[in-house]
């Protein structure tokens, strides 16, 4: 557990085989944003599964059918462990090149679920925390093949965000050096306003 209500880290969530494995099937799959639809106005290449979010306006636009079987373990594992009492119904895939990040942001409360989980693949990373109205930093540790967890206040409370450094360095003195990252973000969608949704 962290200092932040709601917030774990879970080390070691997939084998470094998994890892593998997972990433060479998304590696099949096709990318989009950075100007390729459905996502073109995304600043890094992502892929979903379960629905289509599109983060233009800010709404599912239509399901997409199940998970892909490469991620079967991993869900059955959220299962195990009970981290969310709700299954994950969204997948996304973010791929962040050495020197991309993500902006500060809360997920939308409005449309994804209580709980967000986050799978790190193939580097480490830092994740700062600013809460909302203390503007307090945290910055959190997520190892490679780690599974972030955030609800309650991690999740409401908090906008986190990846930075675009190369290199960063930790309270305690620890270097993390970035490379190629990719994310698996599991979500549930609580509301379906789209025009082809289920
Ligand atoms: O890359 C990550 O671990 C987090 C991604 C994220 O915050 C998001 O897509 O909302
Ligand atoms: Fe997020």
């Amino acid at each position: 557990m962290s200092s932040i209500p709601g917030l774990t880290v879970i080390e070691d969530f997939v084998s470094p085989e998994e890892e593998k494995k997972l990433v060479e099937n998304c590696d099949q799959q096709t990318w989009s944003g950075l100007g390729v639809s459905p996502n073109p106005e995304l600043k890094r290449r992502t892929q979903q599964y379960g629905y289509l979010f599109s983060y233009q306006y800010r709404k599912v636009l239509c399901e997409l059918g199940p998970f892909p079987e490469f991620v079967t373990a991993v869900v059955a594992r959220i299962a195990d462990q009970e981290l969310t009492s709700r299954p994950p119904n969204h997948l996304l895939v973010n791929e962040y090149e050495a020197g991309q990040g993500i902006m500060p942001h809360t997920d939308a409360p409005s449309i994804f679920g209580p709980v967000i989980m986050s799978l790190s693949l193939l580097s480490p990373c830092v994740m700062q925390f600013t809460h909302c109205e203390t503007g307090e930093k945290i910055d959190i540790c997520l190892p490679r093949r780690s599974m972030l967890v955030m609800t309650d206040e991690a999740r409401y409370n908090y906008k986190h965000s990846i930075s675009k450094d190369l290199i960063e360095t930790l309270s305690d003195g620890t270097v993390i050096e970035r490379s190629r990252r990719i994310s698996f973000t599991f979500r549930t969608i609580v509301s379906f306003t789209g025009e082809c949704s289920k």
